[in-house]
């Protein structure tokens, strides 16, 4: 039983007390036959609550504190040695109780984020159709065209957003077709854990529209459709029908774009008729600037002064250079100043508008017109050629900041800027123990997957994650608050802003880009404030109330609308035994036993 699948509980709009709603809902038929699904099983749930459940000895006997459910669970975790089976633990527990699912990962988000999202997300993608066991989300196949809102309506519940891919990009793993539906799956449950969107409110929606994987159409336990990629065109067509179909079946709807191989014309297409954003251009841009802003506080180059060199010119490294093409200028430099501030480096080299071949539409912007005529073709040799103050990797290249690339840094900046933020791990431009090794602990450091602490001249070196993760769950849950029409650029650039206020005193004392992960609840409240306010100032929102709150009072109420899996799972008891009284006429005696009512004692 899946709990985002047609097994799980719906859950009720505003007070979301699920189980015992399902029951209420039956209360006139004989309780035997509401079928209990999966969540009825916590160990943690009362002699009362099992007894009304009809789940009474169905579950061992004691009844457990979270603590220990806890325990138990991480006891599991430890023992299991390989990153994947974690993973599996952790997506099997998920899928039978959510509520304790959502608690461990809430106390333990440092340590559980790495098992289910990057980088072991990308593993658990590479052999999704291999090791499959729930269906966890949505397949719309490209032979449904035509079909889709009816296909939408097999959905149970109510959907507040989707995560939609199409598998084309997964990290920097390629085309992995259906099997990147983990993204969608990882990225949600980030959404509930990160800024408490209700989990049965969220749709991993996965499209199979071809592969041009030739290794998984050939493979027999692949699950997808054995044809090759759609055409651009046909892919439009689809998606036209899918953005109407989502909106008009769950008015409302957020949609993130995720993942997709050439994400641009959708973004294009959609952003202002839909409340949608893609993650890879515009998550990825807010969080490096909401880092870059600390970065450069500390290391005192004035914005004119800045020389970025990325590798990587498609979704995530045009759209970070935009964002921070944008940053200069409000610092106060003209468009054309900010945008040459940027050396944009592909597989082929240095984007210039002379070098032979065509340029892609997304990458002219920042294509260079001052490299009098010279092609500079590897990334050494551009090095050397701009000087650069920062150094970006979006290329997917694992290892491509050579130990010589990174000394060549140090040697031009007394704090060179380094992020290498290809996912997963593997496809990091290089390590946080090589940029602090050849740079003598001078770079201001984050990447898109996680690294150790570092040990360096007896200090701890903690290395910053810039990993969208930080800004998507609060741009998600800002805009279906606000009930914004649309995701403006203003809400994405506020999302930045407020991720770089969000430190603590001793976080910025300590020189960090990005606030610690573990308080990563609290720092969605501030993302999600700074989208909100954004939305009002463009007018795309439409709860018109929350304009004229204060800002501590928008901060309780986005807290107070946050899914919280603590009080959730105690609700359930609580509820039973109210339910259990009222409706069997039962009293609970102060031993916790139900007597009197239609039970009358007896199960
Ligand atoms: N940290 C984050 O939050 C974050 C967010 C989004 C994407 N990413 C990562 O960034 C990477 C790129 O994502 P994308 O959406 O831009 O992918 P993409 O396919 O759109 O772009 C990849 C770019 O890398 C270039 N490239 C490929 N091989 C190269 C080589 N040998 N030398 C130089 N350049 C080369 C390509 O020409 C292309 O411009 C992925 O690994 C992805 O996981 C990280
Ligand atoms: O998924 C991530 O960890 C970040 C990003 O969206 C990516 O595509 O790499
Ligand atoms: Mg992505």
């Amino acid at each position: 039983m899946s709990s985002r699948g047609p097994n799980a509980p719906a859950p009720s709009k505003g007070s979301r007390k699920p189980t015992a709603n399902i029951r209420a809902a039956h209360h006139v038929a004989p309780l035997r036959h509401v079928v209990p699904s999966a969540q009825d099983f916590d160990t943690s749930y009362s002699i009362e609550a099992r007894k009304y459940l009809m789940t009474y000895g169905l579950t061992p006997p004691a009844v457990e504190t979270f603590e220990n459910q806890a325990k138990r669970c991480m006891a599991i975790l430890n023992r299991k040695e390989l990153p994947l089976e974690k993973y599996r633990y952790l997506s099997a527990l998920r899928n039978t109780n959510m509520h304790l699912f959502y608690r461990l990962l809430a106390d333990n988000v440092k340590e559980l984020t790495p098992l289910i999202y990057t980088p072991t997300v990308g593993e658990a993608c590479q052999r999704w159709s291999e090791l499959y066991t729930f269906p966890e989300g949505l397949y719309l196949s490209y032979a449904d065209r035509g079909h889709l809102h009816t296909i939408l309506q097999n959905w149970p519940h109510e959907v507040q957003i989707t995560v939609v891919t199409d598998g084309s990009r997964i990290l920097g793993l390629g085309d992995l077709g259906i099997d990147g539906m983990g993204i969608p799956v990882g990225k949600l449950s980030l959404y509930t854990a990160c800024a408490g969107i209700h989990p049965l409110m969220t749709l991993p929606l996965c499209l199979d529209l071809g592969t041009s994987n030739v290794e998984k159409r050939n493979d027999p336990l692949y699950l997808g459709s054995r044809r090759d990629k759609v055409t651009a065109e046909e892919e439009k067509e689809f998606l036209d029908e899918l953005m109407a179909a989502l909106t008009e079946r769950w008015p409302g709807i957020v949609i993130q774009y995720e993942d997709f191989k050439n994400p641009f014309p959708s973004l294009e297409r959609y952003q202002e008729t839909y409340t949608m954003f893609n993650d890879d251009i515009q998550g990825t841009g807010a969080v490096i600037l909401g880092g870059f802003i600390n970065a450069v506080k500390q290391s005192g180059t004035a914005p004119q002064n800045q020389r970025a060199v990325f590798l990587g010119a498609g979704s995530a490294g045009v759209g970070v250079a935009k964002q921070l093409t944008e940053f200069f200028m409000k610092e106060g430099l003209s468009e054309d100043e900010a945008r040459k501030r940027f050396w944009l480096v592909d597989s082929k080299g240095l984007v210039t508008m002379d070098r032979p071949g065509e340029l892609a539409e997304h990458k002219v912007y920042f294509a260079r017109d001052d490299n009098n005529g010279e092609q500079y073709k590897t990334l050494e040799d551009v090095v050397e050629y701009v000087k650069p103050t920062i150094l970006m990797g979006l290329s997917t290249i694992g290892g491509a900041f050579t130990p010589k690339i990174l000394e060549r840094l140090a040697e031009l900046n007394e704090r060179p800027v380094i992020f290498p933020l290809s996912n997963p791990s593997s496809k990091s431009e290089c390590t946080f123990e090589d940029a602090i090794k050849y740079t003598k602990g001078m770079c201001l450091f984050a990447s898109g997957s996680p690294f150790p602490t570092l040990q360096w001249q007896g200090k701890d070196l903690v290395p910053g994650q810039g990993n969208n993760m930080y800004v998507f769950p609060g741009i998600g849950l800002g805009a279906i608050l606000s009930k914004s029409v649309s995701v403006t650029q203003n809400m994405i650039y506020a999302s930045a802003e407020a991720l770089s206020t969000s430190l603590t005193p001793e976080e910025v004392e300590s020189n960090w880009l990005y606030p610690n992960i573990s308080r990563i609840r609290d720092v969605s409240v501030i993302v999600t404030r700074g989208v909100i306010r954004a939305a009002q100032g463009d007018g795309v929102d439409r709860e018109l109330a929350l304009r004229n709150v204060s800002d501590e009072e928008m901060d309780q109420f986005i807290r107070h609308r946050m899914y919280d899996p603590f009080k959730e799972q105690d609700h359930v008891s609580q509820e039973v035994r109210e339910l259990a009284q009222h409706v069997l006429g039962a009293q609970i005696t102060s031993e916790g036993k139900i007597s009197g009512g239609a039970t009358n004692g007896k199960l």
